[in-house]
């Protein structure tokens, strides 16, 4: 299959602070994503930008908090924001340039299977015509309790949904460093992520422009969704010209975030990232090692006990005594029944209730959300 590599451009990339498209970055970006896709990678890109272009047009004097304020500002920039890709990419690449196409999904969108898979069979459909898919999220009807609200996180989802090769998010800082590098110039960058650890989270902090959203702390949450899905992370700058094919091959300016995990399934990822959990399951250390270490099901003898109400078929969260998710997975008990056979042996769990299938959550219905 031909490699794809999903990018993801900020708003501090691509506007100034006082709000309006810097029409000269989106020029170099396009340039810099044409030079991918003239060397045969299909390219998505998820940019930002479109509150952040339109709040000026529309007379507000900064980036709009309220949320009716922010529709309206990115109903108006996101069609700047593609007009102006749409010309860079024009005049980029052999004979008519190249085409570009609008995307706009939703949390929700993702949530439901048959969107998801309809949204899925048009990217196909567009890399195969050699179109690069330009995806934002679609500000005027996302609600806000369900919102990316950055973009970042959306980023990891389309790179997971499309099985990426690489997911390259690009920012205005080159990479993660141990503190946010406008408050500590001493600050130490990190190059090379195995593994995202507290200490890693706790080096990262929030936006430092007024346009972006995220900061440091949603591009290290994202490169987890993607590590998880199997997809490798850059976080970095692309200023100067190459700089994005650096990046695609290991050299850029940034940190990487490695994963040895293959790809997940559709529905593994609906599992984990889209499902809707119901109630949660506390499992004792053995059962925690054999979940994550041994690829084992969960049993009843490893269940301490349970939260909220639930029935067979549900998804569920699992955590440990010290409460740190685990994974999800679609229960087969009760939550009743899982209190009443919390800890017993599987003879004894068959003596006292009639389940169709013993294990609390079978292995092929579960997914790890540990690195
Ligand atoms: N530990 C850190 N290392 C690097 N940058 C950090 C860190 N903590 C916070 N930041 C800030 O995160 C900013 C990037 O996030 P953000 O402004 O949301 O960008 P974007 O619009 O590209 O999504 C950087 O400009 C930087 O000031
Ligand atoms: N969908 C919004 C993205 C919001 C945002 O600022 O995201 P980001 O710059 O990636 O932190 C927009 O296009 O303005």
């Amino acid at each position: 299959m031909t490699e794809r590599i999903v990018v993801k451009i900020g708003s501090s990339s691509l506007t100034s602070d006082e709000g309006g498209l810097n029409r000269e970055r989106i020029v170099f970006f396009s340039r810099e994503l044409a030079a991918l896709h003239e060397a045969g990678y299909q390219v998505l890109l998820v940019t930002s930008g479109a509150v952040a272009a339109g709040f000026r047009q529309i007379g507000y004097e900064s980036r709009p908090k309220l949320i009716h304020e922010k529709q309206a500002a990115a109903a108006v920039g996101q069609a700047l924001l593609m007009q102006a890709y749409q010309e860079a990419f024009a005049s980029n690449g052999p004979h008519r340039g190249i085409g570009v196409a609008q995307i706009l999904l939703t949390r929700a969108d993702f949530s439901n299977r048959k969107r998801i898979s309809n949204a899925l069979m048009t990217v196909e459909e567009l890399l195969r015509q050699r179109i690069i898919p330009i995806i934002n999220e679609n500000d005027t009807v996302a609600t806000d309790e369900l919102k990316f609200s950055d973009n970042d996180t959306l980023s990891a989802l389309v790179a997971n949904l499309v099985k990426a090769k690489h997911l390259l998010i690009l920012t205005d800082t080159d990479g993660l460093y141990t503190e946010d590098p406008r408050f500590n110039p001493h600050a130490k960058r990190i190059e090379r992520v195995e593994q995202i650890s507290d200490d890693i989270m706790s080096f990262a902090g929030d936006s430092g422009s007024s346009v972006g959203t995220g900061g440091m702390r949603s591009k290290i949450e994202a490169a987890r969704v993607a590590m998880r899905g199997g997809v490798p992370a850059f976080v970095g700058r692309v200023k100067e010209s190459g700089d994005l094919s650096l990046a695609v091959h290991g050299t850029g300016k940034g940190t990487y975030f490695d994963t040895s995990l293959h790809n997940l399934p559709m529905k593994k990822q609906w599992l984990g990232f889209h499902s809707q959990p119901q109630g949660k399951i506390i499992v004792d250390d053995g059962a925690e090692a054999a979940l994550l270490k041994r690829g084992k099901s969960l049993l009843p003898a490893g269940v301490r006990t349970i939260e909220g109400d639930f029935h067979p078929g549900d998804v569920v969260e699992v955590v440990n005594l010290q409460h740190q998710t685990l994974g999800r997975g679609v229960v087969n008990y009760s939550a009743w029944e899982v209190q009443a056979v919390a800890g017993l042996s599987t003879t004894e769990v068959r003596r006292r209730v009639e389940v169709a299938r013993i294990e609390v959550i079978h292995r092929d219905e579960w997914v790890s959300l540990r690195d």
